[in-house]
């Protein structure tokens, strides 16, 4: 007689995902992109941005502007994925000291981790939990500094992350805060707003141009007794507030509103103007004789106060020279980083 054979345990086909993960957490292989590089790449020559990453903007540009010497001592005001404080940092060749900001608790924490593992320890690496607002106090303990990098806005990571509401294109609590600790969420924001303040606010922030729609079916809704307190109950919200434009221009007419609300809103409860307004002003006092400074923005607004702030400290004498136009970056990063369009970068360096 055959002997019986011990029941093989019946195992569990893994489900299969798919070639196109939708959800974030199920995109591991990019949110691990130190261990994926091949995927990392693949993704990076189609021009996209992989999950769980942000790719720099004008590198080369910058690092060409500030030419960093070993033994310098800078600041990035704006660490985010640490992509320009790591090739700074490559430029000290193990002398001088980079000091890093960003408030953003979430990310700012992993990149500390992975650019230790990449060997750049507190020797030569400070990173501290601050808004750049405050950067007279960094100065004060730890600098003047020979250049400071400031790359404004948000990251891809914290864009694509939908617990974080940053984008209307994933369903998402709407928070839009870059350090969800502390302040409130834009949905908060929303819940006892006047049409008027609203409408304001899309139009300063994003120069909106169906603002009064917008801001009349928001308040509309919440007087229904509907709370917005997701990114799809806001981008509904618009949907609805467009409905009157015809039909083949409704969809890029709501895609392009949902961009600028989402803008107008998390520049409103991050405080970003005013945020940027100190820096500008602090700024002199934190560089060193003869120090460099680059900021990159994204819209119009950030740039305007930049420009009118570098070109007053020229005109006073605080700045020795100022780029006379703003620097784009190349058409071959367009191409590999759509993220790059809208960057418009400006310089100035202080007086000897
Ligand atoms: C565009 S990302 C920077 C990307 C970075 N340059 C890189 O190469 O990875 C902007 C970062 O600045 C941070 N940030 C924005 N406003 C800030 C502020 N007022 N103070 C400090 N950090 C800020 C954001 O949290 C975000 O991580």
């Amino acid at each position: 007689m055959e002997q019986q054979q011990p029941e093989k345990k019946h195992k569990r086909r893994v489900r299969y995902k798919g070639t196109h993960p939708r959800r974030f957490e199920e995109k591991y292989k990019e949110l691990n992109p130190e261990k994926y590089g091949d995927t990392i790449q693949k993704v990076i020559s189609k021009g996209s941005t992989p999950a769980g990453m942000h790719i720099s903007i004008c590198v080369k540009e910058i690092l060409e502007f500030f030419d960093i010497q070993p033994g310098q001592k800078g600041l990035d005001a704006t660490l985010g994925y640490g992509g320009h404080t790591r090739k700074m940092l490559e430029k000290l060749q193990g002398k001088g000291h980079i000091y890093a900001l960003d408030v953003d608790p979430i990310e700012s924490v992993k990149t500390e981790k992975r650019l230790h593992d990449a060997g750049f320890g507190e020797d030569i690496l400070t990173i501290k939990h601050i808004n750049f607002a405050n950067i007279d106090q960094v100065a004060e303990e730890v600098g003047p500094f020979d250049f400071i990098l400031a790359d404004l806005g948000v990251s891809s990571m914290q864009i694509d992350n939908p617990e974080r509401g940053f984008s209307y294109k994933f369903e998402g609590p709407l928070d839009l805060r870059l350090n969800p600790e502390k302040g409130i969420s834009a949905a908060e924001r929303l819940e006892d707003i006047t049409k008027a303040e609203f409408e304001g606010m899309l139009i300063e922030n994003a120069d909106e141009p169906y603002a009064k729609q917008i801001a009349k079916e928001t308040v509309a809704t919440m007087k229904r007794g509907k709370k917005i307190k997701t990114t799809t109950d806001l981008k509904d919200v618009i949907e609805r507030a467009l409905n009157f434009l015809p039909e083949k221009e409704r969809k890029e007419a709501v895609k392009k509103s949902c961009q600028r609300t989402f803008q107008a809103l998390r520049i409103d409860v991050n405080s970003e103007f005013e945020v940027l307004e100190e820096l500008l002003e602090k700024l002199p006092d934190a560089l060193a004789p003869g120090g460099k400074v680059a900021i990159l923005t994204f819209h119009s607004g950030e740039d305007r106060l930049v420009k009118h702030a570098f070109k007053y400290g020229k005109k006073v004498g605080i700045y020795s020279d100022v780029a006379k136009d703003v620097i784009r970056p190349s058409k071959e990063e367009c191409a590999q980083n759509g993220r790059a369009k809208s960057t418009k970068m400006r310089w100035a360096i202080k007086v000897k």
